[in-house]
């Protein structure tokens, strides 16, 4: 059985731009199945449509056409069942001030109908790095702790099915850590895991499968490993002092004075080198890297450039 099921999944907003009464599509026919178990990844620029997604799979939103399950449970007509199956980490930070972390997480335990499930919230304060934080009310903890928390709340009720959105961003380190060995683990315990993020490395470390959606439709879905092997093998790396001439701009990626192109073979790294030169720019801190998960993501998005953003209909 899938875990997550999107089955011609549209979601229609009234047109901010468009004539009166027309409609842009969020989400455009989405059709994404994720089995029992696996870590997946859902990536895409802002305003791609995750949130989106994640929203109408927990029944804060309502799909314009289509279906939605959790577990063969349907979001919509079978709410109670699919949210019940469901961890939600929400991109943001909303929690009640008046209770202290306890208290907070026996109140969301309270709401699936669970009771004594102290051993459970030990287990989960101690795995997020809250043990000393039990008793401090929610008004005192800095945004990381917060985050922690809000974590620790989408998971009172041992869900098979975990949503995290954007669950590290901002984050320290640290957090990033003790979160990662502990989603980790839950997954190799069989829970299933759905990540939202713009960290591509913490993706590709991650999740077993990828999903990339740009304006509201999936332009990419496969496996890391082959995700990865359809990247240009390298990506040639240095540094300059000025600006590229266009016909080089067009094939580079320029992060402040870093210049990346992917490179496929030796030639196409000397022929860089060499046009490099000609401009009388010189490229200092050379190096020759892998493609990662970002190099195919960029690649991914410039291929599909062409998609057509917000369809009035
Ligand atoms: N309530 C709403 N009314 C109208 N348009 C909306 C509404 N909510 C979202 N949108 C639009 O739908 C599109 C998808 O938004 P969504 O928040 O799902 O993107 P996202 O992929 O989560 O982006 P980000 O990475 O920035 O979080 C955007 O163009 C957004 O402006």
């Amino acid at each position: 059985m899938s875990a997550i099921s999107f089955t011609s999944v549209s979601k229609a907003y009234p047109s901010p731009k468009g004539p009166k009464g027309s409609t842009f599509f969020a989400l455009d026919g989405v059709n994404l199945d994720i089995q029992e178990g696996e870590f997946f990844g859902l990536l895409g620029p802002n305003g791609a449509g995750k949130t989106t997604m994640i929203s109408i799979l927990a029944g804060l939103s309502k799909a314009t056409a289509g279906t939605v399950s959790v577990l063969g449970s349907n979001v919509q007509t079978d709410f109670a069942q699919a949210r019940r199956k469901l961890g939600i980490v929400p991109q943001e930070l909303v929690f009640d001030p008046f209770f202290n972390v306890r208290e907070a997480l026996r109140i969301q335990s309270g709401y699936f109908g669970i009771k004594n499930n102290d051993a459970w919230i030990d287990e989960l304060l101690e795995s997020l790095g809250l043990a000393d934080k039990a008793n401090a009310n929610m008004r005192q903890l800095s945004g990381g702790m917060k985050r922690r928390v809000l974590v620790a709340q989408a998971l009172v009720h041992k869900p098979p099915v975990i949503v995290l959105d954007e669950p590290t961003a901002g984050v320290d380190v640290e957090l990033r850590q003790t979160l990662w060995q502990f989603i980790a683990r839950l997954n190799k315990e069989g829970h299933t895991v759905l990540l939202t993020t713009h960290y591509l490395e913490e993706a590709e470390a991650l999740c077993g499968r990828i999903a990339m959606l740009k304006t509201g439709r999936i332009v990419a879905l496969d496996s890391t490993t082959e995700l990865l092997k359809a990247a240009s093998s390298n990506v040639l790396r240095f540094k300059i002092d000025g600006v590229l001439p266009t016909h080089l701009l067009n094939k580079a990626r320029i992060t402040g004075r870093i210049v990346q192109f992917p490179a496929h073979s030796a030639v196409e790294i000397e022929h860089y080198l060499s046009e490099v030169r000609k401009t009388g720019l010189v490229a200092q801190d050379v190096e020759i890297r892998k493609a990662d998960l970002e190099d195919v993501f960029l690649d991914v998005m410039t291929k599909n450039k062409d998609s057509v953003h917000g369809v009035s209909r």
